[in-house]
């Protein structure tokens, strides 16, 4: 005798063949007719049976037709994943901010049969009109799905958070990261709070000049951060991480950042707090105006921070005076310590992920109280170029491992203070002719790295 389950799994598998048939029926005929029979008693017919649960999202919410659901884009670019493997026939297009061609599945290709935890789930995008009615335009869509109501509890509890989170995954594959500068805000009325520019900057950890260890335990340190948002909501903190990246000028600070943004696939969000002039209020519009997974850097705190707390000493202030602290230039400054608190404050009720990157050629300026642990997470130093960041830069540039003026370079380097932002422009090769362009730009290096010498 055939178990119960083998005859829910053959009405599942069957409803599921009468939904792609439908589909593929549909595209050769004309709409209405189609919609106003067959979808009109299929719908009626699973209510009936009322074994069926359906879930819609919808493309567009809100109140404004221009806001598009992302749950809606998360969805579809899962089950164009899911089904490009069964999919006949496919439309070929670049994604948004992304230069690589990505394949979708027309319209009516889109009725998927997922699997997930053993349990069937049947996608069809449908118009969020009422049934029968022709769809008017093309932003009135929903992705449809339909499940046993025994599965209701793996919907809920996994199966749509498994569709979002791999849908996000594939999108920010494709996509390109942004880099982002904040506005002035005169300036907002015309235009958004930050403008932003497609940020293809070639720095990856690989091609980063450092000390390996260190190197490593920041690909950790990292890791550990984008994945632990669970312990971060156990433990009630916000789930962020501050970095400062300290260092002589050329040692690769931005360099890094551009790193850890490519690593993470984080868009980066410059803030130029000079441009803010609006205190408090100005600030926590900005920082809220941050999408989730981004960095938000401010460079050369040492310029534009205040970064003691003497002045608070000398008469109380209202907190908005405080923060903004009257310096020295007559400009408005933030002070470092509160800038932090601020932070800490917004976003502890927030939630999304941030990294807080600070950067600055003059750590000895900084308050040691300001950077102790817990306001900083992890104090980074850049420093000259060693040999074995001579040899990261000697193979990117280069493309070479070993060469025999390798020994001579060894020498030098560890008697000198060279950054790696020197090192690299002797690497450069000056013009594409020449047999050994190698030869000619380890040559150069080795000038460099004796005027260097004898100049200390
Ligand atoms: N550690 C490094 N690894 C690889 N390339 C580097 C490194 N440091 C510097 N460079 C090269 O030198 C250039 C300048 O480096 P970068 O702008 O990152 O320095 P910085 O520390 O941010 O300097 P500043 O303090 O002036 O802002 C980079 O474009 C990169 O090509
Ligand atoms: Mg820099």
């Amino acid at each position: 005798m055939r178990k119960m389950g083998d005859h829910w799994a053959a009405i599942g598998t069957s409803l599921g063949s009468i939904m792609v048939l439908y589909k593929m029926i549909e595209h050769f005929f004309p709409y209405g007719f189609l919609h106003t029979h067959v979808e009109k008693y299929t719908q009626r017919i699973l209510r009936c049976t009322n074994l069926y649960v359906q879930i819609s999202i919808d493309e567009y919410t809100g109140e404004l037709i221009d806001q598009k659901n992302q749950s809606y884009t998360f969805t579809e670019a899962y089950l164009n994943a899911t089904a490009l493997k069964h999919a006949m026939q496919l439309t070929a297009c670049t994604a948004k901010n992304s230069e690589k061609l990505v394949l979708n599945m027309v319209d009516y290709e889109m009725t998927i049969t997922d699997e997930f935890h053993g349990a069937k789930f049947y996608w069809m995008l449908t118009s969020t009109n009422e049934f029968g009615k022709p769809r008017k335009v093309d932003n009135d869509r929903s992705l449809t799905v339909t499940f046993h109501k025994r599965n209701r509890k793996l919907v809920m509890d996994m199966y749509l958070d498994h569709v979002m989170e791999k849908g996000r995954e594939l999108l920010e594959r494709n996509q390109q990261r942004k880099l982002y500068t904040n506005n002035s805000r005169d300036d907002w009325y015309k235009q958004e709070m930050w403008s932003h520019v497609i940020h293809n900057h070639p720095a990856t950890f690989d091609n980063l000049a450092m000390d390996m260890a260190k190197k490593e335990d920041i690909i950790k340190d990292l890791t550990a951060f984008s994945k632990a948002k669970d312990y971060y909501a156990k433990i009630g903190k916000a789930w962020k991480r501050g970095y400062l990246l300290f260092g002589p000028p050329g040692t690769g600070k931005s360099t890094m950042i551009a790193a850890i943004s490519k690593f993470l696939n984080y868009d980066i969000y410059d803030l130029e707090l000079k441009s803010v002039r609006g205190g408090n209020s100005e600030l926590r519009k900005l920082l809220l105006d941050t999408s989730d997974r981004s960095i938000i850097v401010i460079e050369d705190i040492d310029c534009s921070i205040e970064l003691t707390n003497k002045r608070k000493k000398k008469k109380i202030r209202s907190r908005d005076q405080e923060m903004w602290a009257d310096h020295r230039h007559g400009e408005m400054v933030v002070t470092l310590s509160v800038l932090l608190n601020f932070i800490d404050g917004l976003w502890s009720s927030t939630g999304g992920e941030r990294l807080i990157i600070f950067t600055t050629n003059h750590v000895e300026k900084l308050d040691p109280a300001l950077i102790r642990r817990g306001r900083m997470d992890k104090l980074i130093e850049l420093g000259y170029c060693s040999f074995d960041g001579f040899k990261i830069l000697a193979k990117n540039y280069l493309n070479i491992d070993d060469h025999s003026l390798f020994e001579t370079i060894r020498c030098l380097i560890s008697e000198t203070q060279i950054t790696p932002a020197d090192v690299a422009e002797n690497l450069m090769p000056k013009s594409v002719n020449g047999d050994d362009y190698s030869e000619v730009c380890l040559g150069n290096l080795i000038c460099a790295l004796e005027k260097l010498k004898e100049d200390t």
